[in-house]
């Protein structure tokens, strides 16, 4: 197994990280392909497959707190919250924090916290069209999906499909779900789905969230 050695390479590429804040300004939204270290994306495919295989994962849902509904017509997805527990974990949010700043700097966007999850959609699964900061969610920002599938076979489906923030029927951009992939979006804009996929589909989704308060009660992440 290759391994990451974050003290000689970093997790993102250089060149992506100037790259996402260009592409957010002029268009809302970045793909790139190559992103992410392949030695890094291997060990946390590893450590996904790991846990789906040791029913470690949870159903996802819809909404939060009491308006937390499992809809398998809307998402098919089961997830886990990164928690830093693995060293993998901990270079992908490190890689996050540090793209955090970039946008900070560059877009006075005031990012505070970012939250993410792995994601295993089964053979079959998908996520129907939706915004990622909705009622409930509204202090998510910018949301980030990193690919974990090495040699995604074209008929593989599972593609994301991103559509024009003004025109929500207008697809913009087709994301297959190879190792390596990394995309970030603006959530309160930008309409997203995942298509059906034919085969396992692992991902990281992730959103850079601005502190905010629900009813006078300071909201957490997740
Ligand atoms: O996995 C993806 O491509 C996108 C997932 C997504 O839209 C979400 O979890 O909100
Ligand atoms: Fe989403």
């Amino acid at each position: 197994m290759m391994a990451f050695d974050a003290s000689t390479e970093p997790a993102l590429c250089q060149a992506a990280q100037v790259a996402v804040v260009d592409a957010l300004v002029e268009q809302g939204w970045y793909v790139g392909q190559g992103v992410i270290n392949p030695a890094l994306c291997q060990a946390l495919h590893r450590e996904l497959l790991h846990m789906a295989e040791h029913d470690a994962l949870e159903e996802a849902g819809i909404g939060r707190g009491q308006q937390h509904h499992l809809r398998k017509d809307i998402r098919g997805d089961a997830i886990h919250w990164l928690d830093r527990e693995s060293e993998a974990q901990r270079h992908y949010l490190n890689a996050m924090g540090e793209l955090q700043q970039s946008l900070n700097q560059a877009l006075f966007l005031g990012l505070f916290e970012y939250e993410a999850h792995f994601a295993h959609y089964p053979a079959g699964a998908f996520y129907q069209r939706h915004l990622d900061s909705f009622r409930g969610r509204a202090n998510r920002v910018i949301s980030t999906v990193g690919y974990l599938n090495p040699n995604w076979p074209t008929d593989g489906g599972g593609e994301m499909v991103i559509y024009h923030p003004d025109a929500p029927d207008q697809e913009v951009a087709r994301v297959t779900p190879e190792a390596g992939t990394f995309a970030c979006f603006l959530s309160e804009t930008i309409p997203h789905e995942v298509l059906p996929t034919h085969r396992s589909r692992a991902s990281i989704a992730g959103w850079f969230r601005r502190n905010a308060s629900l009813g006078g009660v300071l909201d957490p992440a997740r």
